[in-house]
């Protein structure tokens, strides 16, 4: 005992020093970050703060106006709960990325969260054992690694639609507009079958339209009364009998819709596996992993069920929505710029000598592409305020006190509009990035998909699925404007949603109450509609309607998208054969 005793001192001295000096650290800063001021900002009014100004649907431009008039780091507050507006990148990657130990929890969202039943998905978790683990087998599924697995997949989603294209030519403006247009199909048909192994049918697909339904449903919530919600939790508890029960009776009906969104895709998934009919997807690659628990996950946690539905639901609900407004902001531009639509042919054709589509391998080799994809996401901007993060300790940044609990929002439109790097930021020019493809400017296009710990995990195969379609789209169409009755070419504005997702305007899910239930007399009365699309070298004189004929009748392809889709019959597995056109 008396031997061990001089060790135990000095341990005791050690760790008691330990705690000590962590202490005192923590207090003085804690002290340090009390006496220093909050970073400047608009002024608050008694009681609401800066409610009158953040009850906009314009906050990215809100918070942008800030930005220029207090600098980038603004302090705001709503009803008493602090938030922290970053409207640099420089900012942003600073506390976001460098401090995102403590800057990475979401803040709990009342309303999204617990009413609605999205604090499920990895999207809106908390940070906690559950969101490590699920954030873990996400980037793992995601990875550069493992992508390549899923380009098969892309690959035949993005050459069925061409295929789709030629099966009806009769009635290829319907069939554009219905399918190639609606960037939420290509994206949500992509995701889907990665996931789920389930392939979209056509725009009334019940899978496709309860997911535009529930997203519908969410976005029409998010404002102040979700604010409300968030500041004052008790309102979760209102009745629905009383008054001004609108709320609380919208997110009742909003939860039933992700209760479904949920269970929907894994249970058509679970009967297919009674049936024996397993296509590999990432729901079968997860179960698997639930089997033999060996995975991603560490040793101790362990992967069940639950872990499955949600994982598979968050990889759905965040890049369908996000890659959907991608694709709607590239047919906006190339309408109104025919000029940077015949380069990127250009560039194709000399890649691909006109005699394939073109695969991922490619893209290293199209910079001018490359530009385009950079311009397409700093312009369309499918995210303006990214998500919030919320700080969980007591901070100080440049001088100025960053409080426990503040909401984080970074502003990505303002990112994407700085003028120093983006002269003319509203103008849509690919051109600024050529040979300018390492710069600060291209890098910095990268806050759209967010910062640090939070990070969209589902970047590289967002970025490789936009790739793969728009550049087969422009490798095998010609673009020109409708026109109206009176032969006059439409050109349709340049306008955008105001909403967490930024979308063309008039597509989308927002503006339209559950879109299923006008899909048939008004869908997509957007102005992306009005492109009309010709297959190149396509006569829609002939028709075919069955796949062995479409696969053997050469004249009724171009030479090189025949030549592609046999050799692509012959390697591609028998499944793939299957998705080649319907009847
Ligand atoms: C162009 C398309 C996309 C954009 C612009 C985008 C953007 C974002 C942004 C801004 C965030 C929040 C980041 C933060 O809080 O700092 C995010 C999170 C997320 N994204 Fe994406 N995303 C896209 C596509 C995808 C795809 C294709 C997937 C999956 C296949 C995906 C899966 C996720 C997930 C699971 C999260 C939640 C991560 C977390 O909270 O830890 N995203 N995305």
């Amino acid at each position: 005992m008396s031997s061990l005793s001089p060790l135990l001192d000095s341990t005791t001295v050690g760790i008691s020093l330990a705690i000590a000096v962590t202490g005192l650290v923590a207090i003085s800063k804690w002290k340090g970050s009390r006496s220093l001021p909050y970073p400047p900002g608009p002024p608050p009014d008694p009681i609401i703060g800066n409610a009158r100004a953040m009850a906009t649907d314009e906050l990215a431009s809100v918070f942008a106006d800030w930005g220029k008039k207090y600098g980038d780091v603004n302090y705001a507050t709503l009803i008493g709960q602090p938030y922290i507006v970053l409207n640099s990148y420089q900012a942003a990657r600073d506390l976001l990325e460098k401090r995102s130990g403590i800057y990475s929890n979401r803040p709990p969202m009342v309303m999204l969260s617990e009413m609605m039943g999205w604090g499920e998905v990895l999207m809106h978790q908390e940070l906690g054992p559950r969101f490590r683990k699920h954030r873990r087998i996400v980037q793992e599924i995601l990875s550069t690694k493992h992508i390549s697995q899923y380009a098969q997949i892309q690959r035949k989603e993005a050459y069925s639609t061409l295929v789709d294209l030629g099966n009806t030519p009769d009635d290829l403006i319907k069939h554009l507009k219905r399918i190639l247009l609606d960037g939420v199909f290509t994206a949500a048909g992509t995701i889907l079958n990665i996931t789920y192994g389930y392939t979209v049918k056509d725009c009334d697909d019940p899978l496709v339209l309860l997911a535009d339904e529930c997203m519908t449903a969410t976005m029409g919530a998010i404002g102040l009364g979700s604010l409300l919600c968030d500041l004052i939790p008790a309102l979760k508890h209102w009745p629905t009998w009383a008054p001004f029960s609108g709320f609380k009776k919208h997110t009742v009906y909003t939860r039933s819709l992700v209760e479904r969104f949920y269970h929907e895709p894994f249970q058509w998934l679970k009967t297919r596996m009674a049936e024996g009919a397993v296509k590999q997807c990432i729901t079968v690659d997860l179960m698997e992993t639930m089997r033999t628990q060996s995975g991603p996950h560490r040793p101790s946690e362990t992967i069940d069920s639950t872990d499955i539905l949600h994982i598979s639901s968050a990889l759905y609900a965040a890049a369908s929505e996000t890659t959907a407004a991608v694709l709607e902001a590239f047919f906006l531009a190339l309408l109104h710029h025919p000029e940077v639509f015949s380069k990127m042919q250009e560039e194709i054709d000399q890649k691909t000598g006109k005699e394939r589509l073109v695969d991922f391998d490619d893209r290293d080799s199209l910079p001018y592409f490359e530009c385009v994809m950079r311009e397409v996401l700093r312009w369309g901007c499918p995210a303006p305020l990214g998500a919030p993060h919320q700080l969980t300790e007591n901070d100080i940044y440049k001088g100025y006190s960053m409080p426990k609990d503040a909401t984080v929002m970074f502003n990505v439109f303002a990112m994407t509009r700085n003028e120093e790097l983006y002269p003319e930021p509203e103008k849509f020019m690919p051109e600024r990035f050529w040979g300018k493809l390492d710069t600060e400017a291209a890098r910095q296009v990268n806050a759209v998909f967010g910062f640090g710990r939070r990070v969209c995990p589902g970047k590289a195969f967002a970025e490789a699925s936009i790739f793969f379609v728009m550049s087969n789209i422009v490798a095998s169409m010609d673009f020109t404007k409708a026109v109206d009755e009176a032969g006059v070419p439409i050109t349709p504005p340049v306008e955008f949603t105001k909403t967490l997702v930024r979308y063309v305007n008039g597509t989308g899910v927002v503006g339209k109450p559950y879109l299923s239930n006008l899909l048939d007399t008004s869908y997509r009365s957007s102005s992306s509609c009005n492109t009309v699309l010709k297959r190149r070298g396509f006569s829609s004189s002939k028709q075919t309607s069955s796949t062995t004929k479409l696969v053997h009748d050469s004249s009724f392809w171009p030479t090189w998208v025949f030549a592609h889709i046999v050799s692509e019959c012959n390697t591609m597995s028998r499944r793939i054969l299957t998705f080649f056109p319907r009847t």
